[in-house]
């Protein structure tokens, strides 16, 4: 398979985002590992590989800046499928060391951030510093020169890394889940498959006080629910907020594409990031009066009127 057919990853090898990349079941072999998420994705851009995967969104910590800010601001690109990967982390340290002797401990922020409470109580006075990925804090402590003790990761990150684990299950919250989005070259939307989401960055005209009422409105009024919504600090206009929002439904449903004229009108700026199936599957109830044939049957009567 040629380099330009492959999908790229937050790597090295044994990353969380490798893991979920591995559960997509029609992914090319050979995947691509990249040492941040921006170089995953200039390398999309730059036609080097088709696609890459990359978190997100942590169900813990929230979204992931550095993925949001990029398809946000970077030459356009397009999400066309999650993946949802429970995560868990363990201690990971060169055989022999005690926890007694951990001093230095190197992750990603997001792993940090999530055993914060078990590093406070077990090892209350370490020295934190961040890395990439987790699987690059793996082979950074595998190293003894490094100047590491101990890494946070997941088991095969560990294990690969020929470490030992001084501690298992140390999230502060056992059940989080992150996200991951497959992204492409701009293209058409995959089809839609009735439990989709759409995804979406709103920079509001700040200046108008109820704004981002009115463009919540624009979703609400038509029934479509919204899963995610965060803001953002906007590098478009100093002092002014973006929102990056995922609303349940495709482009192509009638409900969806009426919502996201009617923010184009009213807003500074949306940037469409994708229309793509929900890992969930879930499909959303659609009030009465906002499916595509209440759209249809409403178009066909103003038709009427205007040509009986
Ligand atoms: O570093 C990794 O392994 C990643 O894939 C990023 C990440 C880090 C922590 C939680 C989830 C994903």
């Amino acid at each position: 398979m040629s380099a330009e057919e492959r999908y790229g990853y937050l790597g090295p090898a044994n990353t969380f985002c490798h893991q979920a990349l591995l559960s997509i079941p029609d992914a090319p072999p050979d995947p691509v590992p990249y040492p941040s998420v921006l170089l995953a994705l200039e390398a999309v851009r730059a036609g080097e590989i088709a696609a890459a995967l990359v978190p997100i969104e942590n169900s813990v910590e929230g979204g992931v800046s550095a993925t949001l800010d990029d398809l946000t601001y970077g030459r356009p690109l397009r999400i066309v499928s999650e993946v949802l990967l429970p995560v868990q982390f363990n201690l990971y340290a060169r055989p022999g060391t005690k926890l007694s002797e951990v001093h230095r401990v190197v992750s990603h922020p997001h792993a940090i951030a999530q055993v914060r409470q078990w590093l406070t109580t077990h090892l209350p006075d370490v020295q934190i510093v961040t890395e990439g990925s987790t699987a690059a804090g793996a082979v950074t402590v595998a190293d003894p020169e490094s100047g590491f003790d101990a890494t946070v990761c997941a088991a095969v990150a560990g294990e690969a890394n020929r470490l030992t684990a001084l501690a298992t299950e140390i999230a502060d919250n056992a059940d989080a889940v992150t996200r991951f989005v497959l992204v492409t070259r701009p293209g058409p939307p995959p089809e839609r498959t009735s439990a989709d989401k759409t995804t979406v960055v709103v920079f509001l005209n700040d200046d108008d006080s109820g704004s981002l009422m009115r463009m919540l409105e624009q979703f609400a009024s038509r029934g479509v629910n919204l899963s995610r919504i965060e803001s953002r600090p906007s590098r478009l206009v100093r002092g002014a907020y973006s929102f990056s929002i995922d609303a349940h439904g495709h482009l192509a449903d009638e409900r969806v594409a009426g919502a996201l004229k009617g923010i184009k009108r009213t807003s500074r700026e949306v940037v469409f990031l994708g229309s793509y199936p929900r890992a969930d599957k879930v499909r959303p109830a659609v009030d009465r009066g906002h499916t595509d044939g209440d759209y249809r049957a409403a178009n066909e009567w103003l038709a009427e009127l205007t040509n009986p």
